[in-house]
């Protein structure tokens, strides 16, 4: 089905609690939002892969031969259960011009994309010559899983297109998701594409682009949550430009020099999504409005751990300022060090609050969006189902 060319999409994340201590074995709860990644699967003229990235400023195509004796060298170590080797990439950067060490999005993106392109077709037989073009309605790289949507969208992508998943849409619908396997299949190899922009991930960024929904997540373990009151969530970007795999880092070495310190911080963190998930499940049997306060508070003290490990900055703490001026709460989401920061809406705070508390932080520079939670994951789309505005950018590149 694909030889006629495919739509898919996956939605970016927010997480309500856990950042960075998930990466340490803790509880994480996320949510997907409804913005999100769309990839489009073309076949073109013989022999060739061609990657447009306009979100990071890629254009880029290799012929097939050429990425077959590439992959020759080194097939029998691609497997979705191992980490991509320092030797692997290394003669990735080398093959496609990317100076060592470079952290810049395109040269990540054009990485990630060679590796799960090399990878999968070792595993499930050679890609055919196509043209794909990824374009996003996130932010890059500020904190809302830009980069595990896109590896979810290449995954489920380069799947189809060598025949190791199906193709669900039937003639006529406008959405479909694929099977339970075959997700786990697409999760597993997104998982490898965020290994190489992020280095040591811990995966829920990626379950949330491929499942969708809300989730708790711990060492692998994905639960959907199902009961989940509708929340009322403003994002804000601060602009403020960073790398989740250097804040990553950062935390690991602080946790590594002060351990009998650090450690305590990360299970109060755990304790918060805990507790965070006992609210939101009698939450969502009883919807009273008492129970913002304690989800309120513990957006509070979780935004204070978040600090002390070392993932604040100060356009957050502004951020945080500006919304409790307006008896709003916020934490960062993500990996920190500026990017997006959540603000929890009550039901009933009235939109003109929204309103002013909006002006006040786009006159800060940051900008603003009231979102919904719980978005579908990695989806198959027909033209019918896109949005104009996807639609256009889709048809027109
Ligand atoms: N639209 C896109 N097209 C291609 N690559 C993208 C796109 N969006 C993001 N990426 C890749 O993802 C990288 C950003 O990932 P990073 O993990 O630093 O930020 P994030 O995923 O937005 O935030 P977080 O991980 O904190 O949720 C970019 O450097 C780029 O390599
Ligand atoms: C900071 C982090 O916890 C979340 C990034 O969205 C990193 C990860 O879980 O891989
Ligand atoms: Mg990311």
């Amino acid at each position: 089905m694909w030889e006629r060319g495919l739509v898919l999409s996956a939605p970016g994340k927010a997480i309500l609690h856990g950042e960075h201590a998930v990466v340490h074995g803790k509880v994480a709860l996320a949510v997907a939002l409804d913005l999100r990644t769309f990839l489009r699967l073309r076949p073109c003229a013989e022999g060739q892969v061609c990657v447009r990235l306009p979100g990071v400023g890629v254009l880029r195509s290799w012929d097939i031969p050429s990425l077959q004796a590439l992959r020759s060298g080194f097939a029998a170590d691609f497997d979705e259960s191992k980490p991509p080797s320092v030797e692997q990439l290394d003669t990735l950067r080398e093959f496609a011009g990317i100076a060592a060490g470079a952290t810049a999005p395109e040269s990540l993106a054009t990485l990630a994309f060679l590796y799960m392109c090399l990878a999968i077709s070792a595993k499930y037989g050679d890609v055919p010559s196509m043209d794909i073009l990824v374009w996003s309605e996130l932010p890059t790289g500020a904190g809302l899983g830009s980069s595990a949507a896109y590896t979810v969208c290449l995954a489920a992508a380069l799947l189809s297109a060598c025949g190791a998943i199906s193709c669900p849409l039937k003639e006529g619908e406008s959405t479909a998701r694929w099977t339970e396997e075959e997700l786990m299949l697409i999760n597993s190899w997104a998982f490898q594409g965020e290994r190489v922009i992020h280095g040591n991930p811990s995966g829920v960024d990626n379950a949330v682009g491929t499942w969708g929904g809300a989730l708790r997540y711990q060492s692998g373990k994905i639960t959907p949550l199902k009961r989940v009151p509708a929340l009322r969530i403003l994002l804000t970007n601060t602009n403020v430009p960073r790398s989740t795999k250097v804040l990553v880092a950062g935390v690991k070495e602080k946790i590594l020099k002060f351990p009998a310190i650090m450690k305590p911080v990360l299970d109060s963190i755990d304790a918060i999504s805990e507790e965070c998930q006992s609210v939101l499940e009698v939450m969502s049997a009883n919807p009273s409005p008492e129970h913002y306060p304690v989800l309120e508070e513990l957006f509070d003290i979780n935004q204070h751990h978040l600090n002390v490990i070392g993932v604040g900055h100060p356009s957050l703490d502004r951020l945080c300022r500006v919304t409790a001026s307006h008896g709003l709460h916020s934490k960062l989401t993500g990996a920190g060090g500026g990017g997006c920061g959540i603000t929890l809406l009550r039901p009933d705070t009235a939109a003109l609050a929204v309103e002013a508390a909006k002006r006040d932080l786009c006159a800060c520079g940051f900008e603003c969006w009231e979102t919904s939670i719980g978005a579908p994951g990695v989806t198959l789309h027909s033209s019918s189902s896109l949005k104009a505005e996807v639609l256009h950018v889709l048809t027109e590149s």
